[in-house]
């Protein structure tokens, strides 16, 4: 039985003293955590202030990115070993604004997979088209080679445990969303791919998130799908009341 996850990814977005208000306007209504797990992915200079107000609370922390290498030079990135020491549970990789502004490659986002697990953090993958893959017809052939690309060499056991994140490109933050039978297909073709990749347990285990103008009026309908396990969830998660709605969406 998969928990569903709900993570916020607040992107460029607060500062440490908005940080700490914003887990005091969560603090102790959050669902409960044998139900649906609760994460906020914050930039990296807020972090160590999420952890410390997170202390004490059933929230989750995870970093927007992070780099392959653990130390050494490489200015302005972010260790995935020191992310560990400090207490982050998840790392988002692969972001669609990584990959288009960043120019990350699938490359990149392996060898990142790849250090964060060996830090033991788990990983939330990020995958989705654009609007022209999308009326091109090719969704499966792209989605399912970024998912290939990006769990080269990974165990059966990692996969399991880890997150991939469906994200349209061409509904994120455009109030489009996509249909819930829509983000279904794709995230049933994500578990078929991984099922074709491993084995059919850990194509079970793996929980896949939708993300794209995920809201309080629309997650329940997107939650109801089989292969939808979880949102990644941007504009939505930056006010605690919105974002309680979302983690409390079993009422
Ligand atoms: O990581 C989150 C996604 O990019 C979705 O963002 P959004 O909810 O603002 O559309």
């Amino acid at each position: 039985m998969r928990k569903p996850i709900i993570a916020g990814n607040w992107k460029l977005n607060k500062n440490p003293k908005e940080t700490a208000e914003f887990v005091a306007g969560i603090k102790g209504k959050l669902a409960d955590p044998a139900k649906v797990e609760a994460v906020i992915g914050a930039p990296a200079v807020d972090l160590q202030t999420l952890i410390d107000a997170a202390k004490g609370t059933d929230l989750k922390v995870a970093s927007e990115n992070s780099y392959f290498e653990e130390a050494g030079a490489f200015t302005g990135e972010t260790s995935p070993k020191v992310l560990a020491e400090m207490g982050v549970d998840y790392g988002i990789i692969g972001h669609s604004e990584r990959r288009e502004y960043f120019h990350e490659t699938d490359e990149d986002i392996n060898k990142k997979a790849h250090a964060l697990f060996k830090n033991g953090v788990t990983p939330i993958i990020c995958c989705g088209e654009t609007l022209e893959t999308r009326k091109a017809g090719k969704v499966n052939e792209w989605v399912s080679g970024q998912i290939k690309a990006a769990l080269k060499d990974l165990s059966a056991a990692q996969v399991a445990s880890a997150v991939i994140a469906y994200e349209p490109i061409w509904a994120i933050g455009t109030g489009e969303t996509a249909t819930p039978e829509q983000a279904q297909e794709v995230c049933h073709l994500i578990r078929e791919t991984v099922a074709g990749l491993y084995d059919q347990t850990t194509a079970e285990n793996v929980r896949i998130q939708y993300g794209g103008s995920m809201k309080p009026a629309n997650v329940k309908e997107l939650m109801a799908q089989p292969d939808i396990d979880g949102g990644l969830v941007g504009g939505a998660s930056l006010q605690p009341d919105s974002f309680l709605e979302l983690v409390n969406y079993q009422g």
